[in-house]
Formats: structure tokens, C-alpha cells, sequence
């Protein structure tokens, strides 16, 4: 498959502070990748970084040919980049329907096809913003990304701070959107026994920097990695809310 992104030599953070380290990375088209780590390890800011929300000390990005390294944060979204920021970032006072509408873009997600993903939304289409469940407002802000038929999604923390119960639903649609219908995608989480599972490769991150890079589905089985740099959330259930 072709590359998608290529990220070189990035550094970056906020202000003069330093917090993602000098980062190589890249994506095929199609490819799906976990960005896994401790908490404060920079996933967060290499994922803004990337979507154009930090300070850029050093670096470039390169997404489908075209250097984004500089562009500002609409004209990498016009780009082809779709970012799902930890605040979710939902048209409260729209209904669930306005919020996709206002968006969508022409291309192969519509929004009956986002809707077909979600069918929780579908039954919602008619509430505001504000009434939807916490989960319900991670669906709509994926979907959101979705519509906008961007050629990279980037899901920071998706599942975090949801019921069980919905981490599950949630986790069938995003396996569903990167494995069966090939969308390219960086997905930010803590749980390596979540995430492992649907995608194809993985990155662990420390103090800003890649310590680990290879196939999720080696990682899974790599207990001593995981152990690594990993062992806080290793496995154990997530707060329910
Ligand atoms: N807006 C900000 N201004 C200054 N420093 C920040 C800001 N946001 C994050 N940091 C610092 O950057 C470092 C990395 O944070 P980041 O949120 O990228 O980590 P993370 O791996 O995503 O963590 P978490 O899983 O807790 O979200 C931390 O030391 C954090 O305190």
C-alpha cells in the first residue's frame, strides 16, 4: 500500500517546553495504528501536533504527498485529516442530525452510512447535542469525522471515561470502520487489550519519545512489553461513567 503519512524528526510541545522528542513515523493507506503509553507520555500532543493544535519545534509531516508540516489546523482538516480531540468537540445545541449534516463532505461515508455504523445515532437523530450520553457523544464525534471524508482519522482516548458496556459497542464500530472498511487511522488509548485487537500496528510512547514500534497482534502476546511500559493499565477494566 502506498504512504499515507509520514512524520519526520518531529518535535514538538507547548510553549518553549519540549514534549514529543524527535518522532518518526509513518502510515500506509489503509493501515490502522494504536498509540499507546502512560499517562503524560505525549500521545495527546503528538496526536494535536499532527492534527495542528501545538507548537512545532522541529519536524515535518507529509500527508498523501502533500507537506502539511505549516498548514493551520482547518486547512489540515481540508486536507484530509479527521481528528477526534479528547474533548469530542459535538455541536451541543444542534440535534444529532444538524451536527452531521453541517459537516459532511461528498465521498463514501454519507451520513445513512455513519448512521448505519451507529445505529444508537440513527434512534437519536432527532436530540440536541446535550442530551446525548457521554458514549453517545463519542459516536457522534467520530461520526462527525467520519462524514467528512478525511483520508487519516485521529481518535485521542475515544473509549475514555464510558460505561463498559459501550466501550464494547464503541469498539465494534471503530474495528468495523479501520478493519473492515480500510479507513487509515491513529488511535490514541490506554488500553493495550482494547485497542490491540482491531488494529494493525502499534506504537508505545515514552517521555515523548517511540520505544517500541511493531505488528499489535505481537505486541498482545508480548507480555514483558507490556509490563514495560504499560503495566499501570495492562488489562485491567476501566472506570465505568
Ligand atoms: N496545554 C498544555 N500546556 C503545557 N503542558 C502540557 C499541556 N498539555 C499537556 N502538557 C504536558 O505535556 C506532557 C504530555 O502530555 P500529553 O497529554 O500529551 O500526554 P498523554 O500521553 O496524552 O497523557 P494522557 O494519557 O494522560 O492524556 C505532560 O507532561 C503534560 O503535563
Amino acid at each position: 500500500m502506498p504512504e499515507l503519512l509520514a512524520v519526520r524528526g518531529l518535535r514538538s510541545g507547548y510553549g518553549e517546553a519540549v514534549v514529543v522528542q524527535g518522532i518518526d513515523l509513518s502510515l500506509a493507506q489503509g493501515e490502522s495504528l494504536a498509540l499507546l503509553g502512560r499517562n503524560g507520555t505525549g500521545k495527546t500532543t503528538l496526536l494535536n501536533t499532527i492534527a495542528g493544535a501545538t507548537r512545532r519545534h522541529a519536524g515535518s509531516i507529509v500527508l498523501g504527498g502533500l507537506d502539511i508540516t505549516t498548514l493551520a489546523s482547518h486547512k489540515r482538516a481540508a486536507a484530509g485529516i479527521g481528528w477526534v480531540p479528547q474533548e469530542r468537540n459535538i455541536f451541543k445545541s444542534l440535534t444529532v442530525d444538524e451536527n452531521l449534516s453541517a459537516v459532511a463532505r461528498p465521498g463514501a461515508w454519507t451520513i445513512a452510512g455513519a448512521y448505519g455504523m451507529f445505529p444508537r445515532l440513527a434512534e437519536r437523530k432527532a436530540n440536541m447535542g446535550n442530551e446525548l450520553s457521554g458514549g453517545e457523544q463519542q459516536m457522534l464525534a467520530v461520526a462527525r469525522a467520519l462524514v467528512l471524508n478525511p483520508k487519516l482519522l485521529l481518535l485521542d482516548e475515544p473509549l475514555e471515561g464510558l460505561a463498559p458496556i459501550i466501550v464494547e459497542e464503541l469498539l465494534r464500530s471503530i474495528a468495523c470502520v479501520v478493519r473492515d472498511e480500510g479507513m487509515s487511522a491513529i488511535i490514541v488509548e490506554q488500553n493495550p487489550r482494547h485497542i490491540l485487537p482491531i488494529t494493525q500496528r502499534a506504537v508505545v510512547l515514552d517521555r515523548g519519545a517511540i520505544v517500541h514500534a511493531g505488528d499489535s497482534d505481537e505486541l498482545l502476546r508480548d507480555k514483558a512489553t507490556l509490563d514495560a511500559w504499560l503495566s499501570v493499565n495492562a488489562g485491567t477494566p476501566r472506570a465505568s461513567g
